[in-house]
């Protein structure tokens, strides 16, 4: 295609843009937040099928000497652009679903691919670039990679920098300058606005260093709870994330009580400022079914995560019957339990059996609070491996800093007090900044400093606050770095 016939064809579609009202001037406030004199509305563009097929093909032409493998079109404009273009040229194609579905697979991404294939992303404008990131962020999670984007239009706001500053970059079919040459020319705008419009072009453009999305971060540092929460294929620690965010606690209560009337009334007391309650239901003096009948009760009541720390330890079979049987029954009312990775992944597979088709997950335990502990070194790391494996069922770790770069992954931290110190049988406790903050882990985990304080309540609350203000700094400092 000779470039002067693609200019000329760039200039009849911003004509006709114009004419179906894909393109509108006056005043609108962006997904971004900020008001602009110009707006693009493609979503138009369904009603007028000349106009998609013109689309898709400017778009593949500005592709057509890249290598990928499939190409993903960013809900959802974009999605049925990134349609033509696949059938059309026969290239596979994924969907980015914006949620898990919950149920079934699961999946975040749909479609057919295999772990390190390329992906071309396709967007009809970009403004700041974040739509294209959060794509290439959910690709990336599943191993896909993105090194490349193609947009129909580009806003000339710093998208392109942004995504460059994270490895990715971004083919486009015409600028805004365009836009306002096009259409000026043909007395579409008048001369009052193409002076607003370029005015704002040039104030209002993004920073590229500020809130950098790194397309498959090495750090869970940067992202907030809720945008974690997309990433997860597991529909429990997609709620738990948003627990977290919504009641602005990352505090896991330990109910290590041994009667079950102190156990409920330390949770109901507590259930404000937490966003799990551990158990350790073997330790109760009194344990029968309507404990834990109330404990479904509170959880609901509350809104929290019950975890049983059961720490299994054996054969496949053998947890199939711990974990579905005998006394406890602990399928049958807890939303997660945990696992030592000791037994090999036998254990996640009899656990997964049971709990995978009642929607439940799994910890693995990958290190230890207690001094002298042998959960170190490359065992720690074998365990994030097996977790890898199975991550449709483990979500995450119980450990003492943040051991996976994978933001999916929760990291539970238990031996933590207001103070840091040790008690008589080898605890060690740390403080909820350095877990948090310092040692980047995701949650507390406080059993003796709330249930043995005064006030459990206050202690629980003073514990929310601790914990939830070091995530806070935390994604800070680390927006600024
Ligand atoms: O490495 C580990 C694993 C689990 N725990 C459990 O957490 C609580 C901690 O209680 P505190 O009273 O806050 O010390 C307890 O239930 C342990 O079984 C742990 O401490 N360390």
């Amino acid at each position: 295609m000779a470039a002067s016939s693609m200019e000329n064809r760039v200039v009849a579609l911003i004509s006709r843009l114009h004419d179906v009202q894909a393109v509108k001037f006056g005043d609108f406030t962006l997904k971004s937040g900020i008001q602009s004199p110009v707006y693009f509305d493609l979503r138009v563009m369904i009603s007028y099928p000349d106009v998609m097929v013109e689309v898709s093909q400017l778009l593949w032409e500005k592709i057509s000497t890249s290598n990928f493998k499939s190409i993903c079109g960013v809900p959802y404009t974009a999605l049925p652009i990134a349609t033509l273009m696949s059938a059309a040229h026969n290239v596979p194609m994924l969907i980015r679903r914006k949620e898990a579905k919950g149920y079934g697979t699961n999946k975040l991404i749909e479609g057919t691919f295999s772990k390190g294939d390329s992906c071309m992303i396709v967007e009809d404008v970009v403004s700041s670039g974040s739509s294209v990131l959060e794509t290439a962020q959910s690709l990336g999670a599943s191993d896909i990679v993105v090194t490349e984007a193609v947009v129909l239009l580009n806003r000339e706001q710093g998208g392109v920098e942004k995504l460059e500053a994270n490895g990715i970059k971004l083919h486009s079919v015409f600028t805004m300058t365009d836009v306002l040459d096009v259409l000026s020319r043909a007395g579409k705008m008048e001369p009052d606005m193409v002076i607003k419009v370029t005015e704002y072009i040039a104030t209002n453009k993004f920073q590229p260093n500020k809130e950098i999305l790194s397309v498959k971060p090495k750090s869970n540092n940067i992202l907030k709870y809720s945008e974690r929460a997309a990433l997860c294929s597991n529909g429990l620690s997609r709620r738990l994330f948003t627990i977290m965010e919504q009641k602005k606690t990352n505090l896991v209560l330990s109910a290590d009580v041994t009667s079950s009337k102190e156990l409920l009334q330390l949770v109901d007391k507590t259930g404000p400022h937490v966003c799990m309650v551990k158990t350790h239901v073997d330790i109760l003096e009194d344990f029968n079914q309507d404990v834990v009948d109330s404990l479904t009760k509170l959880a609901a009541k509350h809104d929290f995560l019950i975890f049983e720390d059961r720490k299994f330890a054996d054969i496949g079979n053998t947890v199939v019957h711990q974990y579905s049987g005998g006394l406890y029954r602990i399928s049958e009312w807890a939303d997660v339990v945990n696992a030592h990775a000791i037994p090999g992944p036998g254990v996640v597979q009899g656990l997964k059996k049971v709990g995978a088709p009642k929607g439940r997950a799994c910890l693995l335990i990958a290190e230890m609070s207690s001094s002298g502990n042998l959960a170190t070194g490359s065992y720690t790391q074998d365990t994030v491996k097996m977790a890898e494996e199975n991550k449709d069922f483990v979500i995450g770790f119980i450990c003492v800093s943040k051991i996976s770069s994978n933001p999916s992954f929760l990291h539970m931290t238990p031996g933590v007090q207001l103070e840091a110190g040790q008690d008589s049988l080898g605890q060690q406790y740390l403080t909820p900044s350095e877990v948090i903050g310092k040692r980047g882990s995701d949650l507390i985990i406080v059993g003796r400093g709330i249930y043995q304080a005064q006030d459990p309540a206050n202690a629980a609350k003073q514990f929310q606050i601790a914990g939830y203000d070091a995530y806070v700094t935390r994604m800070a400092e680390a927006m600024i770095l």
